[in-house]
């Protein structure tokens, strides 16, 4: 259980001071001629200033340096595998299953060189499109941060806590919980030993809860659950921080000689969160058929295009299974979408063999797929009961309404590639009779 102290709610305007300094909130105002304490007043803005109010989100800083405050910035030469070259590989419209990927074990790599892209679409300057990482890393970030100019990023970790430090304060997040950490926002990962998990980044807008329709005013992810950290700060003078910027796709460093976490207050709706993907209010069929995944949204991106989005992040948590005569995993489909699925926890009931804790699929647009030969065998001839399904499991699925396009990390560098995923449709029997 995380010792940091959070704020819940979703969407909500926060204030927060370091309980070190009480009043460093200006009142009822801005930017005052003199901030309390002598600090300095700083906006981060995460729309543009005439966006409709109800998306306008922003926050107001109040810390001991302003961030304008670095040496230029460098091309930053420590990580190759972070790419947003959509066109490295001829397209490959094949079923794809990775294995786990490896962490490193010699070498050390920190959460920033430990950045891989496995695939993605789009166009990062006109802020269009998602690129889908694995972050492979064993050491902590020292005296170093790291902000994306280019989109938000919902990390999902699969192995190791991530103890990160932000602007707005400390977040713990471990398997099992997501966060989500805004375009333009500060951070440090902290880790203790072998750390594994998946990034969905997204370029065109910020994540939101789906809408719930006839659903109602509660269900699925609940606003209350997401929890946002409270102002944390060090007056720390450093020799040289790094100030690690992703910026239109490539990493920049500039030194500075303080660290940036040095917010003593803040106030706005513009933050970090994170969520517990075991408070999921589960809906599903309670009568027969199976209910099409998006039952499972936790957070959305939309686009501009209504109901459909640059990136869904759905879940399959545990939960009854109770459909009368009715097939109940996963039916067979092709998809105008892009599915790619990662494996936090246990095995995921489509394929019990093969997709792996830290491995991942991608079902490309108009891909066929669905339940291997052993789960259609055994699921067509289940006795059909109230049942647990997918306990002690936790699969993911960001999905994509565009089409993606795998990096020479994903297809070829990292060699974790199943050749032999499409084997397992292969043993599937015509069962077709002239009676019924
Ligand atoms: O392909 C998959 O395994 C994901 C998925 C799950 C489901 O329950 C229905 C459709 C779907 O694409
Ligand atoms: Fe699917």
């Amino acid at each position: 259980m995380s010792d940091y102290k959070y704020m819940s709610g979703f969407g909500s305007h926060f204030s927060s001071e370091d309980p070190r300094y009480p009043n460093a909130l200006p009142k009822a105002q801005n930017t005052p001629q003199k901030c309390p304490y002598g600090l300095y007043a700083e906006q981060l803005s995460g729309t543009a200033f005439t966006a409709p109010r109800k998306e306008n989100v922003r926050t107001w800083f109040y810390r001991v340096h302003p961030s304008a405050k670095h040496l230029p910035f460098q091309p930053y030469m420590f990580n190759r595998y972070l790419t947003h070259d959509w066109d490295e590989q001829i397209p490959n419209p094949n079923q794809m299953r990775w294995k786990p990927f490896d962490i490193p074990t010699g070498e050390k790599k920190n959460f920033v060189k430990g950045l891989h892209t496995i695939c993605g679409a789009g166009d990062i300057r006109c802020r269009h499109g998602l690129a889908i990482h694995v972050y492979l890393c064993n050491e902590s970030m020292e005296n170093a941060a790291f902000y994306n100019s280019d989109g938000d990023f919902l990390i999902v970790p699969q192995q190791g806590v991530l103890d990160i430090t932000t602007e707005f304060g400390k977040i713990k997040v471990s398997p099992n919980e997501i966060c989500v950490i805004p375009q333009g926002v500060r951070f440090a990962v902290n880790v203790s030993g072998p750390t594994r998990g998946y990034i969905l980044e997204v370029y065109d807008n910020h994540f939101q809860l789906p809408d719930l329709g006839p659903i109602g005013a509660n269900g699925l992810a609940n606003p209350r659950d997401f929890e946002t950290p409270v102002a944390w700060f060090e007056d720390r003078n450093v020799n040289g921080f790094e100030m690690i910027s992703k910026y239109q796709g490539r990493l920049f460093v500039a030194k500075q000689n303080h660290s940036p976490f040095d917010v003593v207050a803040w106030h706005g709706n513009y933050v970090p969160y994170k969520y517990n993907l075991s408070k999921f209010m589960v809906i599903n069929s309670v009568s027969y058929d199976h209910c099409d995944p998006s039952i499972f949204t936790v957070l959305t991106c939309p686009s501009l295009r209504y109901g459909t989005a640059i990136a869904d992040f759905v879940i399959f948590p545990p939960r009854w299974s109770v459909q009368e005569h009715t097939f109940r995993p996963p039916y067979y489909h092709r998809n105008c979408m892009s599915e790619f699925m990662g494996l936090i926890l246990g095995k995921y009931e489509a394929k019990e063999d093969g997709f792996m804790p830290g491995g991942a699929t991608l079902h490309s647009m108009m891909t066929p797929h669905g339940p291997d030969y052993t789960c259609f065998e055994t699921a067509s001839k289940a006795k059909l009961a109230p049942e647990r399904v997918a306990e002690g499991t936790q699969a993911f699925m960001f999905e994509s309404s565009l089409s993606m396009a795998v990096t020479q990390w994903g297809e070829k560098t990292c060699q974790k590639l199943d050749e032999k995923y499409y084997e397992c449709w292969q043993a599937l029997k015509n069962n077709f009779k002239l009676t019924n």
